[in-house]
């Protein structure tokens, strides 16, 4: 067994009486690059934190090197990398490098400004990051900060990285150029990389090995050269979709329900854009372009610093945030109140202000299988659920609203491809009743899956409309 070896036996761990993991059993030798998939809730980050000793197993063995160990947290040679990463945007880069660490002095107190700089500066430049360490990590862009935690750890002298879903929040050129430095990570230098990821393209190229855990089991664990992305969808998907695909009917959008004319506000503006009845309109553009303040813009949660923003009355809008951790639900409150919070009048009675709250939780109770949250339990508390069933439940806050305008950001932001498949049904059942929909994603798979026609977002304005049938992947991609 080498130095790095990982095996990991028997591995079992239960919230309650909810056994989330059932026995893994699973071995990763040093210089491997496996990718971790699985749908929403099947244990991938239950796994990651429990090696990282951050939840205790209830029954099995981690070895390292041959070694039995509580964690894998007490190896400094082992790093995690969480969608939290751990980093402080007040501070230059040389200083979140030296985070928790004793500063580097010359002689008794004297501090040794210039070692820590040229050390950060040698960090940098092994993930390939050029930029002045003195830089606030807050100017820096998310793929950026990601490249930051990976120098921190390399330069600590991890050999073994766990990556737990950080490139589902970047946007794509992020995410690859994080992936090129994870895979020259391992090819210079041997070190171990295991990735958690939705993204079946990136798993298929970045890694060699992929394990798939289906509810709390391993259910699949093959070389990632023997597949393409059909058959890993057939891994990951228990139920295959019985239709086969998206379709978008044809149909005449109706009258007009969002208009912004000339509207400014944070980072955007001056924007000019309508949503008719029945109509998906798509944005996408990079990070920093000002894509997800046009959503708030548009919802009514930005004012208009100038310009203006203008619904028929009685319109009424919903909005799916782009951040669930931060501004999507309440973490102490169950997923039942996370659904209905923000429609509560539904369920008042006629001639009292009580709420019937037998229909409220039939209604939440519906909802949570439709969307096929798991667990489907309507009383769990939402901090509980996994970040993928946590996105189910706040489109689900959107749906209950019964809007006429949904602004949806990012609304397939770390779900597995079978949900994403629901999702991307919801919208289009959405826009044959006559919402109209704007989707505001860096995903460009969301705005051919379901959108009528579509925009970039660039440095805060929008560039012309295209319909979606007269533009490919390729040439959109190049626009952004
Ligand atoms: N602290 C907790 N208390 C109770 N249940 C929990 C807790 N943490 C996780 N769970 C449950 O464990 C199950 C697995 O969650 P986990 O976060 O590991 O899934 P995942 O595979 O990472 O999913 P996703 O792709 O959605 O992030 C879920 O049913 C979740 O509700």
């Amino acid at each position: 067994m080498s130095t790095h070896d990982i095996a990991i036996s028997g591995l079992r761990k239960s919230f309650g009486r909810n056994e989330v993991l059932r026995g893994i059993d699973l071995r990763i030798e040093a210089g491997e690059f496996v990718g971790l998939m699985g749908p929403n809730g099947a244990g991938k980050s239950t796994l990651i934190k429990i090696l990282g000793g951050v939840y205790q197993r209830s029954a099995g063995e981690i070895t390292y090197a041959g070694e039995a160990v509580r964690s894998l947290a007490e190896r400094p040679e082992v790093g995690f990398i969480h969608q939290d990463l751990g980093l402080v945007d007040a501070l230059p880069i040389v200083d979140n490098l030296r985070l928790g660490e004793a500063p580097m002095r010359r002689l008794g107190p004297l501090l040794d400004r210039g070692r820590e700089r040229r050390a950060a500066e040698a960090a940098l430049a092994r993930v390939e990051l050029d930029r002045p360490v003195t830089t606030l990590v807050g100017d820096l862009s998310p793929g950026e900060k990601t490249l930051v935690a990976v120098a921190r750890l390399l330069d600590r002298g991890a050999r073994v990285l766990f990556i737990d879903e950080t490139t589902s929040t970047l946007p794509p050129g992020d995410a690859q150029r994080l992936i090129r430095t994870l895979r020259d990570t391992v090819a210079a230098d041997g070190a171990t990389v295991i990735m958690v990821s939705h993204k079946l393209s990136e798993i298929l190229d970045a890694t060699k090995r992929i394990v798939v855990i289906l509810d709390g089991v391993i259910a699949a664990d093959v070389a990632a050269a023997g597949l393409d992305r059909p058959r890993l969808v057939k891994l990951l998907v228990a139920h295959e979709r019985p239709d086969g695909g998206p379709v978008l009917a044809a149909h005449d959008r109706g009258e007009e329900r969002l208009r912004l004319e000339g509207a400014c506000a944070g980072r955007c503006g001056p924007v000019d854009l309508t949503v008719h009845a029945g109509e998906v309109v798509g944005l996408t553009g990079l990070a920093g372009s000002g894509l997800h303040d046009v959503g708030y813009l548009a919802h009514g949660a930005l004012r208009p610093t100038a310009g203006r923003v203008v619904r028929a009355p009685g319109v009424r809008s919903a909005l799916v945030p782009p951040h669930r951790e931060s501004q999507g639900g309440f973490a102490e409150l169950s997923v039942q109140a996370n659904l209905t919070i923000s429609a509560l009048p539904s369920w008042r009675g006629r001639a009292t202000r009580l709420l019937r709250g037998r229909a409220e939780r039939s209604d939440a109770h519906e909802m949570v299988g439709r969307l096929d949250v798991r667990p489907g339990d309507p009383q769990a508390p939402f901090g509980t659920l996994s970040g993928g069933n946590k996105q189910k439940v706040v489109f689900g806050r959107a749906m209950f609203r019964r809007p006429d305008v949904y602004v949806l950001c990012e609304p397939t932001r770390g779900v597995d491809v079978q949900t994403r498949e629901t999702l991307y049904d919801l919208i289009r059942g959405l826009r044959a009743e006559g919402a109209a929909v704007l989707l505001i994603s860096s995903d460009s798979e969301d705005l051919f899956a379901v959108c009528d026609r579509i925009a970039v977002v660039e440095q805060g304005r929008l560039r012309d409309f295209t319909a979606i049938d007269e533009i490919t992947p390729d040439a959109l991609e190049a626009f952004i």
